[in-house]
Order: structure tokens, then sequence, then C-alpha cells
């Protein structure tokens, strides 16, 4: 096939463009183009532009999406790369999820200390994560977390400077951006990790036929399929990226494992779950959903769906 000009949309951000290239090489690979049938468009959008607040308090949703929402829609750019973590649960109606690559290390990674049982006493950890700071203050109430963002580099420079005693931030971003070697990789059953954690997305327009087959050829269906379940979750608990929740849905064979956790912000109270189902099944996310709003304590329900 000769090469076609695509043009790729992707945040500015280091970690944006090292996934964007990651697509872009996929693409060209499995179609035999050369890389230059790619053209990757860097966009910047709210959350890039504001640094300074915790972006549960920013005003208005789709923070990462917006900016690159508006371009797909207009034909600036043909489709979008995104971390589905930062991607909200409710898409327009003329923006497909067409393909997500195999998923990297979906944990969460500790850095400036061995293991959270070793942080010092009242320890202040840097993060801006709902997620984290329950979950931490859940295992060790005597810490205090701070807010904390920026890119990568950012963060653990304030680590080493001692601006706090540790942060925590995703291992997938960390290998990605050619850090395999920092922090602590926290398991899973310590730490459940940000529903889509670790994943990458690529949008196109629901409309795009064309796109939605070339892009259909580098899909990864294990990582899609998960990745969609944890995301219902998030939808049927009416809760986003800001909300404390932690989800995991793994795929052995033809069943998906779907394990959740929700939280009080303090982590003083919480509810943790599982579900199984066939993939397909369709209402397994809304069956989990269903059963930990049913068992969890007032102060962490009242932070979910009515
Ligand atoms: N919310 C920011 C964000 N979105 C995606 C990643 C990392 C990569 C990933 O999880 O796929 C991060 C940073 C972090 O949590 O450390």
């Amino acid at each position: 096939m000769t090469s076609p000009q695509l043009k790729l949309g992707t945040r500015g951000s280091p970690l944006a463009l090292v996934q964007a290239n990651m697509v872009r090489d996929t693409l060209c690979h499995a179609h035999g183009w050369t890389t230059d049938a790619v053209e990757i468009v860097p966009i910047k959008t709210t959350g890039d532009r504001v640094q300074d607040v915790a972006l549960a308090e920013i005003g208005g949703k789709a923070l990462w999406t917006k900016e690159l929402d508006r371009a797909l829609l207009s034909g600036e750019i043909d489709c979008a790369v995104h971390s589905m973590k930062d991607v909200e649960t409710i898409r327009p109606a003329a923006i497909a999820i067409a393909a997500m690559l195999p998923r990297a290390d979906v944990r969460d990674r500790l850095i400036g200390a061995e293991s959270i049982a070793a942080l010092r006493p009242n320890a202040i950890v840097g993060t801006s994560s709902p997620r984290r700071v329950a979950q931490l203050r859940r295992m060790r109430p005597d810490l205090t977390t701070v807010l904390f963002r920026g890119n990568v580099d950012t963060r653990l420079a304030k680590v080493a400077a001692g601006a706090v005693d540790a942060s925590m931030l995703a291992a997938a971003g960390l290998d990605r951006l050619g850090r395999p070697d920092v922090g602590v990789g926290i398991a899973i059953d310590v730490m459940l990790p940000a529903p889509a954690q670790g994943a990458v997305g690529i949008e196109a327009r629901a409309s795009d036929a064309r796109m939605l087959g070339l892009l259909a050829a580098i899909d990864d269906a294990a990582t899609h399929c998960c990745v969609l379940v944890e995301r219902a979750l998030l939808a049927a608990l009416q809760a986003d990226c800001h909300s404390p929740v932690a989800a995991l849905a793994t795929r052995d064979a033809d069943t998906i494992r779907l394990r959740a956790e929700l939280f009080a912000e303090d982590g003083s109270a919480h509810v943790a779950g599982e579900a199984s189902g066939a993939v397909g099944d369709a209402a397994l996310a809304e069956r989990l959903a269903a059963d930990l709003l049913a068992r969890a304590p007032a102060s962490v329900r009242r932070l979910f769906a009515a």
C-alpha cells in the first residue's frame, strides 16, 4: 500500500510523545509504511497548561482530551493517542476508541523508599492522585500527602531535593520514558492501580471507516476488553479519574476477572470486591459496581453513584 499521510494528534508532554511514537511505529510496521506516513501533531491541552492546582479542582471536564477531540472532529488530525487512564468514561458519540496498544506494567512505583511500610513515621508523600492518597493513608494514616504535579523529571527532582520524602508514579510511564530503574513496583494486592493504568489508546472519528480499519490492525484485544470493563465500572459508579477508586481487569482465556476497591478520601474507610465473567459479559462491571455500593460504608458510598 502506498503510504497515506496520516496526522496523529497527541499531547506534547515527554510521555505523550513517546507513546505517540510507539503508535506511529506500530502502525507503520503493521502496514509496511515508512515512518513518514504518519505525522505526529502535538496539541496543548488544558491539563498541560494548568500546572499549579490539583486537577480535581479545575472546573470542567475533559482536561486532557478536549483540544484533541476538537482537532479530531475538525479534521486537523486523523487520530489521537491518549493514556487511557486520562480519558473520560463518556466520550463524544462522533469519536471512537479504535485500538489499544498492549498494556504495560500496571503497577504503581514508589520513589524514595523501599516499601510503603519503610517510609519514616509521618513521612510526606507527593501525589495529586485521590486514589493514591486514599490508599497510602489507609495503610499509613500517619502519612501526609502534598499536591504534586508536573512531568516525571520535575517530580523525581523534587524527591531528590528532599522537598518530599517520596512520590508515586505509574510504572508504565517510567518504563516508557526509559526509567525502569526508578522506584520500586508496589504489588497489585497492596495497591490496586487506577482503572486503565498502563494502557495507551488511539481514537478516531466514528465515521472514518478507513482510519478505524487501519487502527484495528494494531489493536491488542486483551488490553482493549480489560480496559473497557474497567471503564464500564467507572461509568456504573459515576466516577472519573479523580475519584478514589482502583480497578483492574485481567483476562485468562475466555474469562475476565475484575477487581476493584473504593475509598473514603482520607482512606479511613474502603470496600473491596471482585467479579468474574465471560469475555463479552456486558453486565460484569455493573454487577461489581452494585455489589460494592451495597457494601460500601457511608463515607465511601457518598462519593459514588446516587
Ligand atoms: N494522570 C497522569 C498519568 N496518566 C498516565 C500516566 C502514566 C502512564 C499510564 O498509566 O499509562 C500518568 C502519570 C502517572 O500516573 O504516573
